[in-house]
């Protein structure tokens, strides 16, 4: 039965073609040993973590662009103190040949620690393309956000997509990671009806720990029910094991439909686990990969 359900579903293939990794400062050494799985040119980005200093930001991208990779860094604008910080972050990543992709995101700190309020800010500030970022990520979230209102969020990616179309930078959405695909798919329908054709690359968890998804889904406000659980493949009264993304993906490929959701990519957030992620996706892809 399985066997057949799977030969008829909608391929997984094109959905998880030119997949995006996210790591840490801290995972280079694992990036490292992952290297055979990860095909050349991958995005990987690197999260801007408020426990990890300019130093360690700056070896990670030039490690993944050393490995072959294309290094996507994050700037989060509260975490900046100055014009001046921002301005030595871009012209390390731009010394390093590693300024062409960022992604801006507003930052978890409640009051920004300098003079940018949000990813907009540090859009409309013109610095990027001046130390020659083309292409600027920005956050999505088809769930809400925990601290900022649904309207808020929806004139944030208006405004950003049209002050980066104004700036000539071209730019995609990277969506904060869940475990439903149906609330994905409907907001990208939303975001296609607002105008924003931009490439949306859905946020999935790879594959860990369940209480350590748990963990990070508490902390960063992500929704988790009892059926939402059962439908991702784990219960929320045994957490012990791990979880992939399998039936999220298989989820997302059974809605997606290219005309109505437009471009789809895939966004791993590896947790600390960047070797299990490009392992599980290249054994993904070899059983459902047509
Ligand atoms: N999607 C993801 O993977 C990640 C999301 N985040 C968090 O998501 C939030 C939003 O980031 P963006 O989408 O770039 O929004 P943004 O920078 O475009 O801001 C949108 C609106 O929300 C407000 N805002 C931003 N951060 C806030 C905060 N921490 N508390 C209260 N209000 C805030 C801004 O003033 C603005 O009005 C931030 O808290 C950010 O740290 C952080 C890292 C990764
Ligand atoms: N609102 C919000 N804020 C964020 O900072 C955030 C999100 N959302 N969504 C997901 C991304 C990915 N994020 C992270 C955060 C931490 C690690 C990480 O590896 N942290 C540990 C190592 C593992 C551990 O011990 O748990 C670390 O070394 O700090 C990875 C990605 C942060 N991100």
């Amino acid at each position: 039965m399985d066997s057949l359900s799977t030969a008829s579903a909608p391929a997984v293939g094109p959905l998880l073609e030119d997949f995006s990794l996210e790591m840490t400062g801290k995972d280079v050494p694992r990036l490292e040993e992952a290297r055979d799985r990860i095909p050349a040119g991958t995005r990987i980005n690197v999260t801007f973590l408020g426990n990890e200093d300019l130093g360690v930001r700056l070896a990670a991208a030039r490690a993944v662009r050393q490995l072959g990779y294309t290094p996507v860094p994050h700037i989060s604008a509260r975490r900046l103190r100055s014009r001046s910080e921002l301005e030595e972050l871009l012209a390390a990543f731009r010394a390093d040949g590693t300024a062409d992709n960022v992604l801006v995101i507003g930052g978890d700190p409640a009051t920004p620690h300098g003079p940018y309020d949000d990813s907009l800010a540090l859009i409309r500030s013109g610095l990027l393309q001046s130390y020659g970022v083309r292409h600027v990520g920005i956050g999505g979230y088809p769930e809400g956000h925990p601290s900022i209102a649904g309207q808020v969020l929806w004139s944030a990616i208006e405004d950003k997509t049209t002050a980066l179309a104004g700036q000539g930078l071209s730019g995609d959405v990277i969506t904060q990671f869940g475990f439903d695909a149906d609330p994905v798919l409907a907001w990208v329908e939303s975001l296609r009806k607002r105008g924003i054709d931009a490439p949306v690359r859905v946020g999935v968890p790879g594959p860990a720990g369940i209480k350590r998804l748990m963990t990070y889904a508490a902390r960063f406000g992500v929704g988790t029910s009892a059926s939402i659980a059962k439908k991702y493949g784990f219960s929320l009264t045994n957490l012990m094991g791990t979880a992939g993304p399998d039936r999220f993906i298989r989820a997302l490929a059974d809605g997606y439909d290219a005309r109505r959701h437009g471009v789809l990519k895939l966004h791993f957030y590896t947790f600390g686990g960047i070797g299990a992620t490009s392992r599980w996706v290249t054994e993904f892809l070899a059983v459902e990969g047509n």
